[in-house]
């Protein structure tokens, strides 16, 4: 009972204690214990002080049974020492505080992003509340988990004052008194700790509206900077992003103006409790109650208790315990709302596959959305063989590399490789063994290498295997020219780093995929693979690709019939299901809607005069 309605209850305490010397033992430790001994120091002062001005008129008098010159100049000694290791304390604090709080936020970093990585399947980063979730984790707006945890030292050592400077006032003067203040102090915290409550309530619940205002932030800071800027749209995303912001948190600013009247009220109390208690003090000297070593001693321990409540450290440790919440909730939120197929290693995936990967009556949905993408599809990709998808814009084609992938399960239907439920599977090997370029791969700001060995991680040394790759996907040109040659990182923004063309950048992504294929994928997806690259180029680029890999079931999607053609069979999503399958001279002799979209795209590049387009589609 007494537990909980103090301010920040022992158990929420513990709870943060706990994950602080998890992840940051030694420096958890040193904070703690400096802060207590600056409380205990700071008592320490009190006492001595109190010793030495009640000693003082007896010494200057020397009274009988006062102390001796040599005793008190021991006692100012003393007083001088605890006072100079006080002042201390706070510096050697602070550098602890640092080590700890560098710590703890790399900790809290791995934390919110470690669960959000670890599912093998992706439909969880598209669910709005496991992205709240996220939101609430990461604490902006004031309430990060690291500033709650920075603050839990102060904490400890602000309740050793409180219950230390009682004690003080207690023995020295009246335990009435004492109880009086130490109950006022935990029934204010208590109260104040009830406003954050709100606040934090309101704060969780504009979650969506915050998280729209973050990514117009990362928009204009990291995703795309450089757009904004050349379409002279940065003012646009400034004054969205503060709309946005405001909206997000105007309502959490509204709670914090309504508490604040009743925390300068509450702490006005807290005021009117000390001042009486010293009032009491004072009337109890005045009336020679109260000898002046006890006088010097109470006043300090009273107005010491009123410093260390001063509930700004509570109010943050309960603002970062709700982002501890938050981010603890994470792992689970992910698991019930998107359960996580078991890993089986009854089937040998490092082989597969060995004849053919089937879709089999595969329908397929987005999680929230009404609409079938893929419907009743049926389509069988040969180990050995090159298959090309087509299809209009919306069609479906990523979504089906996405299922071939494992990121998402068929609503209803099954993907079979070799004969074995894609479900049944352990999709981390399954995923291992697919080697893919799609429309937005990624562009890490790190080295040349970094980026090619990707595709293989565990042969990130394998230097022959890189020269290789640099010939084949014809990269060794660009390398050559870069100042540091495979160590150049590939973004200005790093020193010595350098930015490449969206073409050379496709190159890279192309040596990423074949690095993967050298070292073992069995499945090659080519999702609109080089499509910064001219039309000859990309052609050119693909047909090598596809000589070098023909020894792995290769599925390419393109909307350039130049690329397609050479495909050793062509399918035509569309609807969500194949309606035509064949090679190229079939498919244009049946005259469907392959030959319709080939023969527009021909015409095109013959009335755009684009020369070595028509060449190359009349090849
Ligand atoms: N994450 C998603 N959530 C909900 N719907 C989605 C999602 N991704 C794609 N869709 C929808 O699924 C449909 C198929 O999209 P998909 O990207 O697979 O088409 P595509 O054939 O690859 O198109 P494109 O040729 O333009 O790349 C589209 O209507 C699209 O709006």
């Amino acid at each position: 009972m007494f537990l909980s309605v103090v301010p920040v209850t022992v158990g929420q305490v513990l709870t943060l204690l706990r994950y602080a010397l998890r992840v940051a033992p030694w420096s958890t430790v040193l904070t703690m214990s400096l802060a207590v001994l600056g409380s205990v120091l700071g008592m320490a002062v009190v006492l001595l002080t109190g010793r030495v001005v009640g000693a003082v008129p007896g010494v200057i008098n020397d009274a009988p049974g006062a102390m001796s010159m040599t005793e008190f100049s021991w006692l100012l000694g003393a007083l001088l020492v605890v006072f100079v290791l006080e002042s201390l304390t706070p510096a050697i604090h602070q550098v602890a505080t640092l080590i700890m709080d560098a710590a703890l936020t790399r900790a809290i970093g791995t934390g919110i992003t470690e669960p959000l990585l670890r599912p093998r399947r992706i439909a969880h980063l598209e669910d709005t509340e496991v992205l709240d979730v996220q939101e609430r984790a990461k604490g902006k707006g004031g309430f990060h988990l690291a500033q709650g945890l920075g603050n839990l030292p102060w904490l400890l050592a602000s309740r050793v004052t409180l219950i230390g400077s009682a004690v003080i006032v207690g023995v020295m003067f009246s335990w009435p008194v004492a109880a009086m203040l130490v109950a006022v102090t935990f029934l204010l915290e208590w109260y104040g700790g009830r406003l954050i409550e709100r606040e934090i309530d309101v704060w969780w619940g504009n979650t969506e509206e915050q998280r729209r205002a973050n990514y117009l932030f990362d928009l204009g800071m990291r995703d795309a900077p450089k757009e904004l800027r050349v379409f002279g749209l940065h003012n646009w995303l400034v004054e969205r992003y503060v709309r946005e912001w405001t909206a997000g948190f105007r309502p959490v600013w509204e709670r914090r103006r309504r508490n604040v009247k009743w925390s300068i009220l509450t702490g006005g109390l807290h005021l009117a409790a000390n001042g009486l208690a010293i009032l009491l003090a004072g009337r109890a000297a005045l009336n020679g109650d109260l000898p002046l070593t006890q006088v010097a001693t109470t006043v300090p321990a009273i107005l010491a208790i009123g410093v260390s409540s001063n509930g700004y450290g509570v109010v943050q440790v309960k603002r970062g315990l709700s982002a501890y919440r938050a981010m603890k909730g994470l792992p689970g939120t992910i698991a019930e709302r998107h359960p996580e197929p078991r890993a089986t290693t009854k089937h040998r995936v490092e082989t597969m596959p060995a004849r053919e990967v089937r879709f089999e009556n595969v329908s397929f949905r987005y999680p929230g959305s009404d609409v079938d993408v893929l419907r009743d599809l049926n389509l069988t990709i040969r180990a050995h063989e090159a298959l090309a998808l087509v299809g209009v814009n919306g069609a479906g084609k990523s979504t089906l590399v996405k299922l071939l992938g494992g990121a998402y399960r068929p609503t209803t239907g099954r993907i079979l490789v070799d004969g074995v439920d894609l479900a049944d599977i352990d999709l981390t090997a399954w995923q291992r063994r697919i080697a893919a370029i799609v429309q937005d791969f990624l562009r890490f700001p790190l080295s040349v290498t970094d980026n090619v060995t990707f595709g293989a991680v565990e042969r990130v040394d394998d230097e022959v295997g890189l020269a290789k790759v640099a010939r084949e996907s014809g990269i060794d040109d660009v390398v050559r020219r870069l100042p540091d040659g495979w160590d150049t990182v590939l973004d200005k923004t790093f020193d010595g780093g350098v930015d490449l063309s969206g073409g050379e950048w496709q190159r890279i992504a192309l040596a990423r995929a074949l690095f993967a294929v050298h070292a073992g994928a069995g499945v090659l997806v080519l999702d609109e693979p080089a499509a910064a690259l001219d039309v000859r180029a990309e052609a050119e680029l693909v047909e090598r690709y596809l000589e070098l890999t023909s020894g792995v079931a290769s599925l390419i999607i393109s909307h350039r019939f130049s690329v397609v053609r050479n495909a050793d069979r062509i399918c035509v999503l569309a609807d969500g299901h194949i309606i035509e399958d064949g090679t190229h001279d079939q498919l244009l002799d049946k005259g469907g809607t392959y030959a319709a979209m080939f023969r527009l795209q021909a015409e095109r590049y013959v009335t755009s005069s684009d020369k070595a387009g028509s060449e190359v589609l009349d090849a």
